[in-house]
């Protein structure tokens, strides 16, 4: 039995048996706590806030034993934990009738609903949210902590999900890989199964139906799982990962084909807790700083402007001399924002969003600007700021104006979201200064597809040849242009499409960290002129699959 999902997580494979994550003791803390009616509100409110600090400390102290990356996902946790305007919401609850858990329960709840339709990014943090809902609520019940099995042999983990707290500490000598049910690319689970190394597929349908103590095999690279694999398939899986395990470990230093040609990779980040992993993983810069989570501690204000100088300085002071790309805010479609966002749009995602927005409420523009100059004043950094969903040459007129008068010493450039951006790429490098291709949206707005909707995930696909298309489209522009066109859609995590995007003339690549070394070493192995055979295949085929084939073999020389 096979089975076959997205390439997820890390990219080795290994073969074990299964052993499954405590599920009974997450679910006995997940279901939502009955309301019988509290009956002294500050001993409520006091024992809520007991289980908070423990909570808070218990996250803390995981991190220090942890370190890396796992520390800074658990220090965001445990700030979750510790959130003011939570603990108010709790409080606030117990004051009238709920008991502590109950009103745990039902703070997380409201809160977790911001999150989950603030887009892919903020939502992948949904998981991390309930583990620590979770968390506070079997404190309060007295029943277990989530937990992994004990097991003195090793194992391949199969789960629903995986929580930070859980998974930073786990030994990768002993758990050997994963497998989970839910997740997306963009799950902590997923993120830190890259930083352990491990191989892991997550999103998997039907993993729970995997017995406990089956001999299964992991192709992390693939996302494929192999449930009794043969002898064969054994030692394919476990050479490929040998000979992956050695690319990485020769993988350091700035991103460059194997002839040396310059591709810089830089850093995809929510805030300045992402700095830490971004520096971990050598990422040269930053391509694309998300601002929106500065935005979403209260939906009716922008943050105000020393508040933003405070979070982008943190960042700016990280890469001394690197370069940074700021977008500035992204709200509307599946960012929405009440200040800004109007109710009532029929197809919000058609409607005013990112810039559009932006430039409906100039006085938010223009704070933000202020606030990233004043930030970026006295630093020998590379500031460059670009817009969301640019569609038109007015539009990035609009936002490089905008830039200019508040005084920003920086590069202006335009994201292209929009297939007319692409297509007129020229046209819109008139006015700014580089272009940075948004693979996400661009998707969406290429093939009619919401990004949102899983019925239609077969159209997001970023090996899709017409989305290669307008790549190539912008690439070329730029180039005529003597100017520069990145790429910090999800489409630059892939190896294999990283090689791809190089060859359609990409000048950088942005990334989540934990992508860095897998698409640093994928490049090292390959020529500019291979990787351009690669892009050319690819853009004759006819379909996503195809052109990922076609791609895969230029490049093992088929
Ligand atoms: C990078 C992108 O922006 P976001 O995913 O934040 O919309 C994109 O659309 O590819
Ligand atoms: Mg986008």
């Amino acid at each position: 039995m096979r089975w076959r999902q997205r390439c997820e997580a890390s990219v080795s494979a290994t073969v074990w048996r299964s052993a499954r994550y405590g599920t009974w003791v997450r679910r006995s803390s997940s279901r939502r706590p009955s309301r019988s009616p509290a009956q002294d509100a500050e001993r409520e409110q006091g024992r809520a806030r007991k289980a908070v600090e423990a909570v808070a400390a218990d996250l803390m102290a995981r991190g220090n034993l942890a370190g890396g990356e796992a520390q800074a996902v658990l220090e965001a946790q445990a700030m979750m934990a510790q959130d003011p305007e939570l603990m108010a919401d709790v409080e606030r609850r117990v004051a009238v009738g709920s008991t502590a858990e109950r009103a745990v329960y039902d703070a997380f709840a409201a809160y977790r609903e911001l999150l989950a339709n603030a887009g892919e990014y903020l939502a992948g943090r949904v998981a991390d949210l309930d583990d620590v809902r979770n968390r506070i609520v079997a404190r309060l019940l007295g029943v277990p902590m989530p937990g992994v099995p004990d097991s003195d042999e090793p194992y391949v983990l199969v789960a629903r999900d995986l929580a930070p707290a859980d998974t930073a500490l786990l030994d990768p000598t002993l758990v050997l890989g994963f497998v989970t049910e839910e997740g997306g690319p963009t799950s902590h689970s997923a993120i830190l199964a890259r930083a352990l190394g491990v191989p892991a597929v997550v999103a998997l349908p039907g993993a729970g139906e995997i017995a406990e103590g089956t001999l299964i095999a992991v192709d992390g690279s693939s996302g494929e799982v192999f449930v009794n694999p043969s002898e064969e398939k054994k030692s394919q899986l476990e050479a490929a990962a040998a000979e992956r395990r050695a690319a990485l470990a020769a993988s350091t230093g700035p991103g460059a084909t194997a002839d040396g040609h310059k591709v810089p990779l830089l850093a995809n980040i929510g805030g300045p807790a992402d700095v830490a992993a971004a520096l971990e993983a050598g990422a040269e810069g930053v391509g694309l700083f998300r601002t929106e989570f500065l935005f979403l501690d209260d939906s009716k204000n922008a943050p105000s402007e020393d508040k933003q100088v405070v979070a982008y300085r943190q960042v700016l002071e990280a890469f001394p001399e690197g370069r940074v790309v700021v977008r500035v805010l992204d709200a509307g479609a599946d960012k929405p924002l009440d200040f800004l966002t109007p109710a009532d749009e029929p197809n919000p995602a058609l409607g005013v969003r990112g810039l559009r927005s932006l430039l409906d409420h100039p006085a938010v523009l223009r704070t933000q600007l202020t606030a990233l100059a004043k930030a970026a004043e006295g630093l020998p950094v590379h500031l460059e700021v670009m817009a969301p969903m640019v569609a038109d040459r007015a539009d990035a007129k609009a936002f490089a104006d905008a830039c200019r008068e508040a005084g920003l010493r920086a590069k202006f450039g335009a994201m292209v979201e929009v297939p007319s951006a692409a297509l007129r790429a020229r046209s819109v490098l008139q006015e700014v200064e580089f272009l940075s291709l948004g693979t996400n949206d661009l998707a969406q707005y290429t093939f009619a597809a919401d990004r949102q909707v899983g019925a239609v995930s077969r159209l997001q696909d970023p090996w899709q040849p017409a989305l290669l298309d307008l790549v190539a489209l912008s690439a070329e522009a730029a180039r005529a242009e003597g100017k520069s066109c990145g790429v910090c859609g999800e489409a630059a995590s892939d190896p294999l499409l990283a090689c791809v995007l190089t060859g359609l003339g990409v000048t950088s690549l942005s990334m989540g960290a934990a992508s860095l070394p897998y698409v640093r070493a994928a490049l090292a192995k390959f020529t500019l002129a291979q990787c351009e055979r690669a892009a050319a295949a690819a853009r004759a085929a006819d379909s996503a699959a195809d052109a990922r084939a076609a791609a895969q073999a230029v490049l093992s020389g088929e």
